[in-house]
Order: C-alpha cells, then sequence, then structure tokens
C-alpha cells in the first residue's frame, strides 16, 4: 500500500505539477485510490520518516515527492517539513534572486520575467526590449532588476551603467530629448554653449531604459532605430562623424505599442512583455505586497504594525488605478495618518480603516465608522500577514479563523456565551468583507436565490417567533451565496477538520439546542429549495447567528432605512446597529433604476412582516420625497416620518433618539436644524377617512351613490364619502391629488378604476349584499351588533336595482331595466347557461349604465389585448352583438367590441 501510495504522489506530481497544492492532500488521494483518508496519511507521514516525502504542515496537510521537487527546484532539499506553503515555494526562488524582491516573480509575473532574462542575454549584446502594461505595475522596477541580474550573471560589466530616461519628462521640449539622448556639439543649437555626451554614449556597456517611449518624438525614432540597427549616430550638430555604442535597450510604456511607436521602431522590437495590471493578480500576491510594505513602513517608523481585518479585506478588494504604485502609496498613506494619529507611546501601532484614504472610505459607506476603540475589530500582526499565504480562500480563512478560536478558547475554558460572541466577531469581520465585496454586484442569479433565502428566512422566524432584521437576513443570504461559490474548498476544508467541526457542533447543540434546530430547518430548506448542501460548519455559523437574538416582541417604532445600491442600505442599517448595540433600522436595498411604485410595493411587502407598529420612520437617500410621501399615504395608518439624504451619520443620530425614545417630532426637528435636510411627517390621525365613489359614465351618478351610502352608513363612522372623477383615477392612478388630500380606504363605483392598492366594491355588489366585507368591517370598528344590523337594512333598502338603476342613469329605470333583462335573457338563451343571480345583478346595472354611456358618448373603445380576446371571444361577441342589436336600435347606440368584452368578463366569471 505505501508503494502505491507514493506512485500515486509521484504521478500527481507530474500531472499536475507542484504548485496546484490542492491536489497534494491526503484526501484528494484517498479519494483517488479509494482508501480512507487516515491509511493514505498514515503511510505518507511514515514515508515522511524516511525523508521520501516532504510534508507541508499547515491545514490542510500537503504532501509531495521530495524527488520531483528537487527536480522542479533544481537543487538537493534537506528539509522534509514545513511550517508553510510560503516557506516552502521561497525555496525554489533563490535561484532567481535578483527578482526576489519583485513580487509575483515566480507567479503572474514568471513569463515576464523569463523574457527580459531571455532579452538581456541574447548574444552579442541583447535583443531590443519593451515592456507594457498599465501605469504602476512595476515597468521601471523590472528594467532595473534585469540590469542587476545582467551585472550578476556577467552580461554586462559591474562598472557600466543602469541609464534611465523618463522620456515624459520631455513632452514640451522634444529637441531636448534627442539632444541628450544622442548629445551635441558646441553650437549645435542656440543654447549648446558646450559639448554634450549623450546618455547613449553614457549607456555604452551598460543599459539603457527609455521609459515612457510613447513621449519619444518620430524624428528622436528615426535616429534610434537607425543606431539600433548600425550601433552608430550622429551627434547633433555633427552629421559627419560617428558615434559608437554598445548599449542594451529596455523601452516601456503604458499606452498600446501599435498606437504610439513608429511601425520601423516596431519592427526592431522583437521581445515585447505584457505586466498586469494588479487586479489580474493572484490574492496571494496582493497579501504579500501587503506585507512587504507595511514591513517597509513599519522599519521606517520603527514600531511594529497591526492591522485592522477590514483594512486587510479592502487592501485586498480595492480596485486601484495606480495599481502596485497605488497600493503602495495608499499604504504609506494610513501608515502616516496612524503614525500621526497615534498619542500613545506604545510600540505598536495599528492600522484602522479611519487612516486609510478618502478616495479608498468614500467607497464604503459604513467604513467611516470603526474606528480604534471598535474591540470587535480583530487586529492582524504583520508576521501573521506573511505566514498565511498559502491559503487565500476567504471563506476557508474564515472557516480556519473559527476554529482556531474555538480550540483555543476551549483551551483556556473560556464559558460559552464569551465564546459565541467571540465566535460571532468573526463571523461579522467576513460578512463586512462579503458586503463591501459585492457593493456594486447583483447579479439576476443572486437576486433570485436572496429572494428565495429571504422566504426561507421569514418562514422559520414566524414559526419560532424570533426577531431578524431584514439586514441579518441579507448578511446571511449573502453568505449562503457565497458559500454556493467556494463549496468545493470550503468541503475538502472541512473534511480535514471533521473532528473538530464535530465538536463544535456538538457544544452547540448542547448548549444552544433552540437556535441548533432552527439553524438545522434553515439548513434543510436552503438544501431542499437551493439545492446548496451546506457543511457542518456553515450549520454552526448559522446556529451561532441565531443566539442571541430576541423573543419576537412588536415594537411601537419601525425604522428603515432605503437607498439605492446593491448594499448601501444594509450597510448603514448593520453599522448602525452594531454602534448602537440594537436593532433599530432594518435596510431595503434599491436598485439603482428603481420607480417609486416599486419602492413603495417593496415596502409594503415588508411591512406586512410588522405588527402593532404606530410610528414607521422611513430614511431615504434618492431626494423624491415627494413621491413617496405621495404614495405611502393610502397604504398604512401609522405616522409616517421620512427623512432625506440618509447616510451613517445621520441615520446613527435618529437612531440615537430612538433609542433614547426622544418624540418623534422633535427628533425631525433637530435633525433638520443639524444636518440641514428636509423632513416630512404625516400623523395618521390628521387624515380623514373617505370611501370615494365613482361613475363611470359621469359625476352626477357619482354623486347619488355616494347620498345613498352616506344615508345607510351610521353616523358616527369616522368615514367622509366624495364622490370623485373617475377619468382623473385612471389617468393618475396612485398618484391622484384625492389621496394626498385623504385616507381614502376604499372606492366603490360602476367600474374598477384599478388604482393600486386600494380595494374597490362594484356597486352591484351592494345591490346584492355581496362581498362587501371591507365596508362591513369599517362599519363594525365603529358600531354595536345592532348598528350594524340597522347599517346592513338599510343598505338593502337604499341599493335596490332599480333605485340603483334609477339613481344611476337619466333614462326611465323601470325600462332600461327590462330591455337589459331581455339582452341578458337573450344572450344566456343563444349560449344555453343560466348566470347568478348575483351576477346578473351587476350586468344589469352595467349594461344599464354602458347604454346611458353610449348616449352621453362616453363609452369605452379599446381594451388591453383587444385582438387576441375578440378572436378568443368570437362565438360570445357575435352573440352578445345580435341580443344587443334590439336595444342598440331602439336607442339609437352602437356598442364597440371593447364594450361587449366587458360584459364578456360577467359571463366568464360566472361561468369558470
Ligand atoms: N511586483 C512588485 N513587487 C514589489 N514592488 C512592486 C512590484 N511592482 C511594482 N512595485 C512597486 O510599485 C511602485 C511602482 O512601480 P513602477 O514605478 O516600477 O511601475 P511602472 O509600471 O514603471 O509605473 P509607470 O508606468 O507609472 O512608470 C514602485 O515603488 C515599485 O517598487
Amino acid at each position: 500500500m505505501q508503494d502505491t501510495i507514493y506512485k500515486e504522489l509521484e504521478k500527481r506530481c507530474l500531472e499536475y505539477g507542484i504548485k496546484e497544492a490542492d491536489c497534494f492532500t491526503a484526501l484528494k488521494i484517498a479519494a483517488d485510490l479509494n482508501v480512507s483518508r487516515n491509511t493514505v496519511s498514515q503511510y505518507l507521514n511514515e514515508l515522511v520518516k524516511q525523508g521520501k516525502v516532504i510534508k507541508i504542515n499547515t491545514r490542510p496537510v500537503y504532501f509531495y515527492t521530495k524527488k520531483e521537487v528537487e527536480q522542479v527546484f533544481q537543487k538537493t532539499i534537506d528539509t522534509v517539513i514545513f511550517d508553510s506553503l510560503d516557506e516552502f515555494f521561497s525555496l525554489g526562488e533563490k535561484d532567481t534572486k535578483n527578482f526576489a524582491k519583485l513580487i509575483g516573480s515566480n507567479d503572474s509575473l514568471r513569463s515576464v520575467v523569463e523574457q527580459c532574462k531571455a532579452a538581456i542575454s541574447y548574444p552579442d549584446h541583447g535583443l531590443p526590449l519593451l515592456i507594457h502594461g498599465p501605469t504602476g505595475t512595476g515597468k521601471s522596477m523590472i528594467a532595473s532588476l534585469l540590469y542587476e541580474f545582467a551585472v550578476d550573471q556577467g552580461i554586462i560589466e559591474k562598472d557600466k551603467p543602469f541609464v534611465s530616461v523618463n522620456c515624459s519628462e520631455y513632452a514640451n521640449n522634444p529637441e531636448l530629448l534627442t539632444s541628450n539622448l544622442f548629445g551635441h556639439v558646441k553650437g549645435a543649437f542656440t543654447d549648446a554653449k558646450e559639448d554634450n555626451l549623450g546618455l547613449i554614449a553614457v549607456a555604452d556597456g551598460g543599459l539603457l531604459f527609455l521609459d515612457e517611449v510613447h513621449c519619444l518624438p518620430a524624428e528622436c525614432q528615426e535616429k534610434l532605430f537607425f543606431f539600433m540597427d548600425k550601433g552608430m549616430y550622429h551627434q547633433l550638430g555633427d552629421n559627419e562623424n560617428w558615434l559608437y555604442s554598445h548599449c542594451r535597450i529596455v523601452f516601456a510604456t503604458t499606452e498600446d505599442p501599435q498606437d504610439v511607436l513608429l511601425k520601423t521602431l516596431l519592427r526592431r522590437i522583437p521581445i515585447m512583455v505584457n505586466v498586469p495590471s494588479l487586479k489580474d493578480r493572484p490574492l496571494i500576491e496582493k497579501q504579500q505586497l501587503l506585507y512587504s510594505v507595511f514591513n517597509e513602513e513599519a522599519i521606517r517608523l520603527q514600531k511594529n504594525i497591526e492591522i485592522s481585518n477590514l483594512v486587510y479585506q479592502v487592501f485586498m478588494d480595492f480596485h486601484f488605478s495606480g495599481n502596485v504604485g497605488g497600493m503602495k502609496n495608499a499604504i504609506k498613506a494610513a501608515c502616516a495618518s496612524a503614525f500621526l494619529n497615534d498619542q500613545s507611546s506604545k510600540d505598536t501601532l495599528g492600522i484602522y480603516v479611519r487612516d486609510l484614504p478618502d478616495y479608498i472610505l468614500e467607497t464604503f459607506p459604513s467604513i467611516q465608522l470603526k474606528g480604534g476603540d471598535d474591540t470587535r475589530d480583530i487586529m492582524i500582526p504583520l508576521s501573521k500577514l506573511k505566514g498565511s499565504f498559502g491559503n487565500s480562500n476567504m471563506l476557508v480563512q474564515l472557516y480556519h479563523r473559527l476554529l482556531v478560536r474555538f480550540e483555543k478558547n476551549q483551551q483556556e475554558n473560556i464559558p460559552f456565551a464569551m465564546l459565541v460572541s467571540d465566535l460571532k466577531s468573526i463571523v461579522q469581520n467576513y460578512t463586512d468583507y462579503l458586503l463591501y465585496k459585492n457593493r456594486y454586484r447583483k447579479k439576476v442569479s443572486e437576486n433570485y436565490l436572496l429572494k428565495i433565502l429571504d422566504k426561507i428566512y421569514s418562514i422559520v422566524i414566524n414559526k419560532y417567533s424570533i426577531t431578524i432584521s431584514n439586514n441579518e437576513i441579507n448578511i446571511y443570504a449573502n453568505m449562503i451565496n457565497e458559500y454556493a461559490k467556494n463549496v468545493i474548498d470550503a468541503k475538502m476544508w472541512v473534511s480535514s477538520n471533521t473532528t473538530e467541526i464535530d465538536k463544535v457542533l456538538e457544544l452547540l447543540e448542547n448548549h444552544a439546542p433552540r437556535e441548533f434546530v432552527i439553524a438545522r430547518e434553515i439548513v434543510d430548506n436552503v438544501e431542499l429549495n437551493l439545492d446548496v448542501e451546506l457543511d457542518n460548519l456553515m450549520l454552526s455559523i448559522l446556529t451561532i447567528s441565531l443566539i442571541s437574538l430576541e423573543k419576537m416582541e412588536s415594537s411601537a417604532t419601525v425604522a428603515v432605512i432605503l437607498c439605492h445600491g446593491y448594499s448601501t442600505a444594509s450597510s448603514i442599517a448593520n453599522a448602525c446597529n452594531r454602534l448602537l448595540d440594537a436593532y433599530v433600522f432594518d435596510g431595503i436595498d434599491m436598485e439603482l433604476t428603481v420607480t417609486t411604485e416599486k419602492i413603495v410595493k417593496q415596502l409594503n411587502e415588508y411591512l406586512k412582516r410588522k405588527t402593532g407598529f404606530k410610528e414607521l420612520i422611513l430614511l431615504v437617500d434618492m431626494g423624491s420625497l415627494e413621491d413617496i410621501y405621495k404614495q405611502m399615504k393610502p397604504i398604512t395608518d401609522c405616522n409616517i416620518s421620512i427623512i432625506n439624504n440618509v447616510n451613517t451619520k445621520l441615520a446613527l443620530q435618529v437612531g440615537e433618539d430612538l433609542v433614547k425614545g426622544k418624540s418623534t417630532i422633535m427628533m425631525l426637528q433637530e435633525i433638520e436644524d443639524t444636518f440641514t435636510i428636509s423632513t416630512k411627517y404625516i400623523e395618521a390621525k390628521e387624515r380623514q377617512k373617505v370611501i370615494l365613489t365613482i361613475c363611470a359614465t359621469g359625476f352626477g351618478a357619482a354623486k347619488k351613490i355616494s347620498e345613498l351610502l352616506y344615508d345607510s352608513i351610521p353616523k358616527k363612522v369616522p368615514v367622509t364619502i366624495i364622490p370623485y372623477d373617475y377619468q382623473s383615477l385612471i389617468e393618475n392612478g396612485i398618484n391622484d391629488p384625492v389621496f394626498l388630500k385623504y385616507d381614502v380606504v376604499m372606492i366603490v363605483g360602476t367600474l374598477d378604476p384599478r388604482v393600486d392598492t386600494l380595494p374597490f366594491i362594484p356597486v352591484e355588489n351592494l345591490v346584492m349584499n355581496n362581498d362587501i366585507d371591507t365596508l362591513n368591517n369599517l362599519i363594525s370598528e365603529y358600531t354595536s351588533v345592532e348598528e350594524m344590523k340597522a347599517f346592513q337594512s338599510k343598505l338593502m333598502k337604499n341599493f335596490t336595482l332599480l333605485n340603483i338603476v334609477n339613481h344611476l342613469t337619466i333614462l326611465n329605470a323601470e325600462k332600461l331595466i327590462d330591455d337589459v333583462e331581455d339582452v341578458v335573457v337573450d344572450i344566456e338563451k343563444r349560449l344555453n347557461s343560466e348566470l347568478s343571480m348575483i351576477t346578473k345583478a351587476g350586468l344589469y346595472v352595467h349594461l344599464s349604465c354602458l347604454i346611458e354611456r353610449l348616449i352621453l358618448r362616453n363609452e369605452v373603445s379599446y381594451i388591453e389585448h383587444q385582438e387576441e380576446k375578440l378572436k378568443k371571444y368570437s362565438k360570445f361577441v357575435e352573440v352578445c352583438q345580435e341580443a344587443l342589436s334590439v336595444v342598440e336600435s331602439r336607442y339609437s347606440v352602437e356598442v364597440p367590441e371593447a364594450e361587449i368584452l366587458l360584459i364578456q368578463n360577467y359571463f366568464k366569471t360566472d361561468l369558470d
């Protein structure tokens, strides 16, 4: 067996190359050989003892055959146990010592370095080389290291120089550049008071580095390629004598060489290398850069440096347009700021988010709040940064940190509550990172996933009556989303640490059984609905997240932050809740292009989860306060405060006031003064409850319906009945000015104006006393059983068919009802079906109004999807047209097809 395992490891080394560390774990080998991990582990350790296999003692542990490694590193290796992958790989780097300072020279810049070396070493005088890449990616550094390499290798003699010229410095004086390069003789031009040898001559035998070569004037380029061809040139002002120089030339540019260099020059540069931008480099290299620059600063300032976890994550993630140079500058600026603000005389300097330059802070709304006094912000000493190069997956890093903390706490016998709080803060740092990382991103698939997770959480938390904020749901949804993307890495790591994870789980199950059950239910539902199998450590994290949540209590105030952007609102809400140490805010994140209507709808959905609140405080970012105000009015009966231009500071102030229990009016007044922003306050009791009555045929009929309703509803019910213009509602919908003025509770009328969120009662329902719960509920809220009975009998008396039709039309009601009855009976006969009494009553009212509408030329002439519907109901249309022909000739009207389709609605609902 030992032999088989060794051979398998040997095969892997050849097949994958030693850089693919993940292929060299006992677990991977065990899976392929179909034996247990323990057995493989045992044999591999045996082989390590025999000196045949190298072991990297990290988590997970990696194994390599010594023979293959020696071949790759091209050297004999004496040690077989290493503490980190970094230490192990650095063995192989020694050969490239000149480039050791260039981070990534063994990884993302490997081929760049190799090509550069090949160019400079090419006999006899090397080949011209062009280094191309965005600003700050290390082009100058590579050129200078290349010179050192050439000197070390004896390609360039020790006393020959490295001459660097930045062509952009001569952008306004191209002649000076030509003269500085090629030299000039005294009197060559007005200012040429003396002979000048020129830099090409100075660089003879050495290396000439022409940086920003795109600034080289065309004339100079021509002179240069002649020199590159022949090795000779004229000085300015002397066209007779040839000068000779044997320098190697390295060009660099940030521009596309094809666009900025003469084709003739380009043809003479056989090697071009491309240096990748920082964002395209592996995380591990960014971390190495971070370590190296902070370390330089630590030496300069003569202090130990620690950076907060969040600072670390921001550096890993921020897109520096100045690339490595930009990142270096930001680090230096952060150190300078921390050093200046450091009042203590301690040996260690802490770098926090607040020390970062403004242009970084501006991209992260909640970052500014995290200060040095935030004890939950874990500090990373530089040594730790150096040591963890082996693991760049952030989720795996989270897992690793959780287990290390767990084990440490176990050893020290720390109480359960403290352990939970410790673990929570580690998770919190990770979720901060996720929020930051995803601040601009929201994919459609993620949207879907977040929605489902939101549902799962809602169902489960309702079942167990716990309070969890929207933000927290969002945070855990984000985490599960991220987990789904890294599931392979996570599982691999978990499978190598099952014993320890089982211990965590056992502890949680014993100490927090209720939370454990809830978390398990969430995990099961995620698995069922999203097909994502969450591992046991994720189950532990979810359990921990539920531990200190309170029992559901309905709070009198609901405060919501609404912002555009993927996670702006949740970030602000989250940061404030944390700083206030209380669950005050929920955040609702909105797409950038969302309409106010959609916002209010989303808000409505959210409010459905809340019960019994009397104050709703909305903090919005978009300035369209007026729109929200208009649309919020009809949807809720609590006091609403809307505060504009929210930012973290403002939200924090509001949060503090709410925690202190300050009155809303006072709070609004104060923040208006302090923040010079506008607010709105809509007091619930000020709004008069109103029922609107409408009639598609005209205002007069609406008035008559309102009179009948007024007569029916007991006077003690605090509701006003207002006849209103049907057309205005159709045109303006929920934005109609009537909703600004009144708290409209329902609309009663002949045709539904379809105003979002408002109930509509067709007048025929009043006639048949059917489906009028909305009205009954309103009345019963203010009346006794007796009074309610009286109301209903009054309603029946007032809303008889004859009475209604009489009120609704100017025509003779009795005659009209007879006529429409004939039509309805005729249609029924022709269709061989009978309508229910309720539908019939509705249809009588409808047809009566229709005839009057036709006479008054107020008909509906087009409805949505008319053509499709006409096709679909062609038989009905034909039958109806025939049945209507009698009334058409009697009243001299013509019923349009759209109206026939509206009639069809009655038959459809009834016959379905
Ligand atoms: N791979 C790297 N490892 C370590 N330091 C680096 C690396 N790349 C760049 N740097 C450092 O970043 C800074 C900017 O690099 P450099 O000036 O070489 O970039 P550049 O590409 O020449 O920029 P520009 O196009 O603006 O001239 C320097 O301080 C350099 O030492």
